[in-house]
């Protein structure tokens, strides 16, 4: 039969420390650039409870839920879990917020048999908020809304015996109050997307945006690829994310950046997204009104209509495609980011209304210093004028 590690018994090398470990997981259809922002929630919360730190139940080490079966992505190996440093610079993050791998985690506790985790909290809305209109900080154990089933990031022995649903509202801060009311070694938090920014935009918020420096493999094929096939050479910014200072002089490559989200964006906002022939001629338009003759184009899109997009664009076009390999390494998030930071160093971006793919791009060029006029744009849905997006400006 098989043993657990409790909280109790000394089962891992760790475990007699004072160490405590928050971990998080988020609702599964939710996306990789939505959950950035989930975790940078939580990394606000890590961060404020260590420079709060007045007792010894304030110890935590948040830990970064793997990247496992994300709706959007390809796996090949079932079920796989990629840890954050596939994607991220972990030393960066670490300059932040007291992170630590999910496997960091369980070399820390010797889960030789598995984990059960000593207390879950299941986020949901208040049932009544939108009724009531009750938009007030609060939370409460309650009935669980819908029927719950344990499956913490696709690990079949990492489970739990005292699940509790929280209604909650309010900033993910907050939660440090039933943090520290509890002794447990292990809290998980699901469903963590219900909980909020704490102050969207501050300095905290940028400092821990600035701290998702992407993993340095990443960062050389995408610049390689901008040097070879752009024209572009990198942008300076010092090698550590807190020396960074603020500067509105970037310049950028000499082409367009562009991000077209496709696919589910197809059905799901159909009254939003421009045809094909509208995205070519609004390419072409501000081709011609920027004086560049090159376009790089980050899409979903598959092949087909990638090259349906471009067949009338009477400019060079150019799309980042890995080889079989290097796919096979830096899998779908990979190529995600690699697109990213090619779109964030371009002279000029524009990108798909209300995508939070696009979203990430524009704070990265916040970051590397671009006029805003540069970087806040989205295509619209005909080639007439449409709302564009909040400029939501970099802070030190
Ligand atoms: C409709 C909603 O859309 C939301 O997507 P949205 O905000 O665009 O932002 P993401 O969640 O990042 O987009 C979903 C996924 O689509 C792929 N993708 C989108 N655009 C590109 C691109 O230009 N290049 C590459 N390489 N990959 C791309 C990528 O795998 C990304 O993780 C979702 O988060 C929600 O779950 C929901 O599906």
């Amino acid at each position: 039969s098989q043993d657990y590690c409790h909280i109790d018994s000394d089962c891992g090398p760790n475990y007699g420390s004072k160490d405590r470990y928050l971990l998080y997981d988020v609702n599964p259809p939710e996306g990789f650039n939505l959950r950035r922002d989930v975790y940078m929630r939580f990394a606000i919360l890590a961060y404020k409870l260590k420079q709060s730190k007045k007792d010894e139940l304030n110890n935590f080490k948040l830990v970064l839920p793997p990247w496992s079966r994300l709706f959007h992505w390809k796996y090949n190996a079932e079920p796989e879990h990629i840890p954050w440093g596939r994607f991220f610079d972990l030393e960066s993050l670490k300059r932040f917020a007291p992170v630590i791998e999910m496997y960091e985690f369980f070399d820390a506790i010797n889960q030789t048999y598995g984990v059960k985790i000593d207390e879950v909290y299941v986020l949901q809305h208040f049932k009544d908020m939108f009724e009531t209109g009750n938009f007030k900080d609060r939370m409460q154990i309650e009935q669980c809304a819908q029927k719950y089933q344990i499956n913490y990031f696709f690990y079949k022995n990492v489970t739990s015996n005292n699940v509790k649903c929280l209604s909650y509202h309010g900033p993910a801060t907050k939660l440090s109050q039933l943090l520290l009311k509890s002794s447990a070694k292990t809290i998980l938090l699901d469903h963590a997307e219900v909980a909020l920014h704490d102050m969207f935009g501050d300095r905290t918020y940028w400092q821990c945006r600035r701290s998702m420096r992407f993993n340095k493999d990443l960062q050389k094929i995408a610049l390689d690829f901008r040097q070879k096939y752009l024209n572009s050479s990198d942008e300076f910014l010092p090698e550590n994310w807190e020396d960074e200072k603020p500067k509105r002089s970037t310049k950028g490559g000499p082409y367009l950046g562009v991000h077209l989200r496709r696919r589910d964006f197809l059905r799901g906002r159909a009254h939003q997204v421009p045809s094909i022939n509208s995205i070519t001629q609004q390419i072409t338009n501000l081709l011609e009104k920027l004086n560049l003759s090159q376009v790089f184009i980050a899409t979903d899109a598959d092949e087909d209509e990638y090259r349906d997009i471009i067949k009338n664009i009477p400019f060079k076009t150019q799309r980042y495609t890995p080889d079989s390999e290097t796919r096979e390494k830096i899998k779908d998030g990979g190529v995600a980011i690699i697109d990213q930071i090619i779109c964030s160093h371009a002279r000029y971006f524009i990108g798909t209304y209300e995508s939070t793919f696009s979203f990430r791009i524009q704070e990265e060029r916040e970051i590397l210093g671009f006029p805003p006029d540069t970087t806040f744009n989205c295509f619209c849905k005909e080639n007439t004028e449409c709302p564009q997006p909040t400029r939501w400006k970099i802070v030190y």
